[in-house]
């Protein structure tokens, strides 16, 4: 389905934890992968399977600059502000990258006659459903401005479509987690505010102990609920949406999530046995805006994009994020900003 003269996919956000993930995908499927991104939260060290633009999202003319210059065929767009705390502490910035970002970018690719989008949304704009299984029909109540602004900016999404027939596919992940069976690249917050490396940080004695935030939770030992996505299973999913556009598929809105849940006292079970590691766990209060339960209906992106994870049962998420984890903090990569290697 690719086009013989251009391969080309601009890739917003690339040297990040996903973005990074999805150029690599994309370089095995046969596009060349262009990185547009700021290294604010990325690393310039992950970008491996194409060139990088330095530039922000909010830079209309930085991003058309870019645009001109690689003549993408299509543009993935993962740049953005991910941390559900900090948008509640900051709407200002969230909105801004999340909302202002997506416009810009729009803008610009409207202009340089970009037709086709990848949008990483998340399961945050459904807010706090009470069913087991959140299909895409569910009512869209976001609880925090991080799931809004997504929301929002799948909304313009809608209207470009409408309007200039720029066609997305906005893909709403729920708990991205694992990383690069290979071990070139992995997840690296800064700050981590993830549960499984956070776990794996206190099997690998960077932390005392895992903070089990809330064990009150209507669930049935106590603690909430997630669904646990392969980052490598996420970056197939974009490989098809992808694939589905330049083949001429409609625009939609589609969850990427395995259909099964596991309680953090559940991961951190499983943390233990694969690691063979003692990790200690305390119950602290819950953290403000976390639903008990978030597990998605994926069949949506089973029918459309004939996609199903591979990798996402959760003890190989967990394999290939502690071997990346060991790599990272036994063998350092000069990452700016943190101590590397294990304070002995
Ligand atoms: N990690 C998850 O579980 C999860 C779940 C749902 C949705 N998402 C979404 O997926 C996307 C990627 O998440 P991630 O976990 O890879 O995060 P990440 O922080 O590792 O990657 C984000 C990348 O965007 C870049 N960036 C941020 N602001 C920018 C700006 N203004 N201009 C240019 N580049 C900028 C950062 O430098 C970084 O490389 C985000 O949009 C996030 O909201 C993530
Ligand atoms: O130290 C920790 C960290 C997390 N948790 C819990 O672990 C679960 C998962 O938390 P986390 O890994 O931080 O992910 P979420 O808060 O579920 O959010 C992720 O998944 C959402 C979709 O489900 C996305 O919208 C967000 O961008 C993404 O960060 C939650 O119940 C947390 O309360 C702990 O108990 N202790």
């Amino acid at each position: 389905m690719i086009d013989d003269r251009n391969k080309t996919v601009l890739v917003t956000g690339g040297a990040g934890y996903i973005g990074s993930h999805c150029c690599k995908a994309l370089a095995r499927a046969g596009f060349e992968p262009v990185v547009y991104d700021n290294l604010s939260g990325g690393h310039r060290e992950f970008v491996k399977w194409g060139p990088l633009i330095e530039g922000d999202v909010r830079d209309g003319a930085g991003l058309q600059a870019a645009i001109e210059q690689t003549q993408p065929i299509a543009v993935l767009h993962f740049a953005g502000l991910i941390v559900v705390s900090e948008s509640v502490r900051d709407p200002g910035a969230c909105w801004d990258i999340n909302l202002n970002g997506t416009l810009r970018l729009l803008e610009a690719m409207q202009r340089g006659g970009v037709g086709h989008l990848v949008f990483s949304s998340t399961a945050a704009v459904y807010g706090e459903p009470n069913v087991d299984l959140i299909d895409e029909r569910q009512p869209k109540e976001p609880v925090n401005p991080y799931g809004a602004s997504k929301l929002a900016a799948e909304k313009i999404m809608e209207a470009y479509d409408v309007a200039h027939d720029l066609r997305s596919v906005r893909l709403r992940y729920f708990n991205a987690a694992g990383a690069d069976p290979d071990v070139e690249i992995g997840e690296a917050h800064q700050p981590e505010t993830h549960l499984i490396p956070l776990v794996l940080d206190a099997a690998l004695g960077r932390r005392e102990r895992i903070s089990v935030y809330g064990d009150d939770y209507p669930t049935e030992d106590g603690t909430a609920i997630r669904d646990y996505i392969h980052v490598c299973d996420l970056a197939a999913a974009h490989v098809a949406a992808l694939e589905h556009l330049l083949g001429g598929g409609a625009s939609a809105a589609i969850n990427l999530g395995t259909g099964s849940g596991a309680s953090v006292a559940e991961v951190i079970a499983r943390c233990r046995a694969v690691t063979g590691k003692v990790i200690s766990a305390e119950p602290f209060p819950r953290r403000a805006g976390d639903p008990p339960r978030l597990v998605a209906d994926p069949r949506l992106a089973q029918s459309l994009l004939r996609w199903t994870p591979e990798r996402s049962d959760l003890d190989t998420i967990i394999g290939d994020a502690w071997a990346w984890h060991k790599r990272r903090f036994f063998r350092p990569m000069a990452m700016p900003g943190e101590q590397n290697g294990l304070a002995s």
